[in-house]
């Protein structure tokens, strides 16, 4: 009787209704990962490009930047795609010929042409910052200053892109806007993490910038940014004077001002530490005295023998007399009567502090051994150091001993930083691929692209949306699934009651 009972009732539906329910999954499943995989591939970027013109004293270089067009807004984002040198020298060395300034950047503005595409040219912001060469032009001469600055004006507004000024910058602004372009390079202004010092060695001036811990005493020196939501009270300082040419320079007088043969022989004889044994070059007093950074003095010559000693310990004597640092009306400071907090955190150093200590390999050394290495680089003879670097230019290479012992002194008896946080400088010439400098800063500046606030975020980013999306549907489909077996069975079950 049982074996009769257990005669099956089959709904003629269930079947189909499976594999109906079954196929929609798969096709669900299939049509979620298609979307998922083409929302996700990316789309052809549309580019903005900026020109920024570094007017420095000892050259002109043209950057080209360029950032995806919907981004503009976050961090990071902004990178460098082009830079071009212009030939010759800075803009302030043709206080004689000013037309010359303007046409000194055709080449480059020519190759910025090509680069950024047609297109975008009209929209494509033009700016050109100098620095202290034309600092020092207009305080020679400013009507000649104001003609170079007129002449540079010119020829910009000769290309097709949307030219935005030229102008001076102040050393506050040149330092604050170096700061500014290594914290946006290495993605520091939008997270907790500490912020990078920056320290810019060039040809006429140096700037060194950071967060100190103490209060910044005196107002020239503090500059404020609120920058995606945080405020950023800063200490800055612009040497004028203190690049490494107007250094050297100085050096130089000071040496001849001092020596007794300055005042006697024809040409006067220069006995320097700071270059090889075995250098000896005539130059022109002249040479060594156009600028506004030394006083003018009578000499018997016109010439200068300028012999090198390469004394290294002799060398750091003389250029600490570089340095005032004698008087102090406040806590602390550098030199020069300049106030100046503690040294606190990592620096980033750029420029010619860079150029210097990367040729000679001191870029990773404690200070110890950099003093000693750079003292046996000092006494090496001129003929061999020339043999050694048969490609690299002599000027260049005359001066490396020079340009080492200045670095190594401003940073210890200018800066104060010690054989402890030596460690903390870090040389370095770009970050991700986009030269460390001020030009960066200045553009993301001007263009408004660093917000006060931070941008407001999605509550997760799009991939992950996507994902969630995906298993979260999938956890539904498995949930009507196990649903539909569960109701098939107790149906099956009921009929059996039935029966
Ligand atoms: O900031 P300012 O003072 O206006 O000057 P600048 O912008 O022209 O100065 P740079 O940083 O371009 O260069 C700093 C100095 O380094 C020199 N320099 C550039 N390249 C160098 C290299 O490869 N080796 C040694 N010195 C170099 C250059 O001549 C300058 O004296
Ligand atoms: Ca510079």
């Amino acid at each position: 009787m049982d074996e009769q009972g257990e005669v099956k009732v089959k709904n003629p539906w269930h079947r189909p209704a499976f594999i109906f329910l079954a196929a929609f999954i798969i096709l669900g499943i299939v049509i979620m990962v298609a979307i998922s995989v083409v929302q996700n591939k990316p789309l052809p970027q549309k580019y903005k490009y900026g020109i920024v013109l570094d007017a420095g004293s000892s050259h002109t270089s043209v950057f080209i930047y360029e950032w995806p067009a919907e981004k503009e807004n976050n961090t990071g984002m902004v990178q460098q795609k082009h830079t071009c040198n212009v030939k010759g020298k800075g803009i302030s060395s043709y206080d004689a010929d000013p037309d010359g300034a303007g046409k000194s950047l055709q080449d480059c503005m020519v190759e910025a042409k090509q680069i950024i595409p047609a297109h975008r040219h009209t929209e494509t912001p033009v700016y050109l910052g100098a620095t202290a060469g034309m600092r020092l032009l207009k305080m020679k001469d400013e009507a000649a200053s104001e003609k170079v600055l007129t002449s540079v004006e010119h020829s910009l507004k000769t290309y097709p892109f949307s030219y935005q000024g030229a102008r001076i910058l102040s050393g506050q602004e040149e330092g604050a806007f170096g700061w500014i372009t290594v914290n946006y390079l290495s993605e520091n202004l939008n997270k907790p993490t500490g912020t990078l010092g920056a320290l810019d060695l060039g040809g006429a001036s140096t700037q060194i910038t950071f967060i100190p811990q103490q209060d910044i005493e005196s107002n020239d020196n503090s500059i404020d940014f609120r920058l995606y939501g945080n405020d950023y009270h800063l200490y800055t300082h612009s040497f004028l004077c203190y690049g490494k040419d107007q250094a050297l320079k100085i050096s130089m007088s000071k040496k001849l001002v001092s020596s007794h043969a300055a005042y006697k022989t024809d040409p006067i004889e220069l006995r320097d530490p700071c270059f090889h044994p075995g250098y000896n070059t005539t130059k022109t007093v002249q040479s060594v005295f156009n600028t506004p950074c030394i006083k003018a003095v009578n000499f018997s010559s016109g010439y200068i023998s300028h012999v090198g000693l390469g004394n290294w310990s002799q060398c750091q004597q003389s250029i600490r007399k570089v340095f005032n640092t004698s008087r102090c009306a406040y806590s602390k400071c550098s030199f020069n009567e300049v106030f100046q907090p503690s040294v606190d955190g990592q620096f980033g150093a750029f420029s010619a502090f860079f150029f210097v200590m990367n040729f000679l390999n001191l870029t990773s050394d404690s200070l110890a051994t950099t003093k000693q290495k750079l003292a046996t680089y000092c006494s090496t003879p001129w003929g061999k150091i020339v043999k050694n670097h048969p490609g690299t230019k002599e000027k260049y290479l005359s001066e490396y001993c020079f340009s080492g012992t200045y670095i190594l002194t401003l940073l210890e008896d200018g800066y104060n930083f010690t054989s402890e946080n030596w460690k903390d400088i870090h040389f370095i010439k770009k970050i991700r691929d986009s030269d460390a400098g001020w030009t960066l800063g200045y553009m993301l500046n001007l263009t408004n692209m660093i917000p006060a606030e931070a941008p407001d975020t999605p509550l997760m980013p799009y991939g992950g949306y996507v994902t969630f999306m995906i298993l979260f549907t999938l956890f539904i489909l498995v949930l009507l699934l196990l649903a539909y077996l569960y109701f098939r069975q107790s149906s099956r079950k009921a009929q059996k009651g039935i029966i």
